[in-house]
């Protein structure tokens, strides 16, 4: 796929299966994460990789923390099996740090730029991936237990996998409704 291709037709699946990633795939995703804008080269990216063996650990932290925090009913009974959505995920973490020049926001869209930037590596390796966020994102219980402080920002879990349904999605949005000249 070249470039062009990949930013015209990149897209999300929630639907995922294996196979996730191989070894060569994932070091090309990992790559991709680290080439993004970076405000005065703090590098503030942090990546926590859950292989298919330690989906259940992750759910188990969720499971945890929705009854710790008293989420309702829906949360709790659904918290262990979120992670098996995929056979991968990546969490995508901004950690927090104090920088005279560079503010906290900056921080978290270079962080986010890490995400998009492994989805796109991804979809450029025929896998497909989904970036989720949610309540397991703000929690700090989940933060505590993947040994984040509470100030780091959990920016997204981007599930990875291959596609169970071959869909292309239709453009949904014009330039001009965007775009205006100055
Ligand atoms: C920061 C961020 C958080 C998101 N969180 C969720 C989420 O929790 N659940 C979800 O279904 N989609 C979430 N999305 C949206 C999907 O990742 C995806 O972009 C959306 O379904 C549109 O699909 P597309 O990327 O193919 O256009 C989030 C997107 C962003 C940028």
């Amino acid at each position: 796929m070249d470039a062009i291709e990949l930013l015209l037709t990149r897209q999300s699946d929630s639907n995922l299966s294996f196979p996730g990633p191989n070894e060569s795939q994932l070091e090309i995703i990992k790559k991709a994460a680290l080439k993004v804008p970076d405000h005065g080269g703090l590098a503030p990216w942090k990546f926590i990789v859950v292989n298919e063996d330690a989906r259940d650990k992750l759910g188990e932290i969720y499971y945890n923390a929705a009854v710790e925090e008293q989420q309702n009913e829906r949360t709790v009974s659904r918290a262990k099996e979120l992670p098996h959505r995929a056979p991968m995920l990546i969490i995508a973490i901004s950690p927090h740090q104090e920088h005279p020049k560079v503010p906290r926001v900056e921080q978290i869209e270079s962080a986010a730029c890490a995400c998009f930037a492994m989805q796109q590596a991804a979809f450029a390796q025929h896998l497909s991936g989904v970036w989720r966020t949610g309540y397991f994102a703000q929690s700090p219980a989940v933060k505590r237990e993947l040994g984040l402080n509470e100030k780091d920002e959990i920016v997204g879990y981007l599930y990875l996998g291959t596609p169970t349904v071959q869909c292309t999605k239709p453009v949904r949005h014009e330039p001009n409704t965007f775009f205006t000249e100055l």
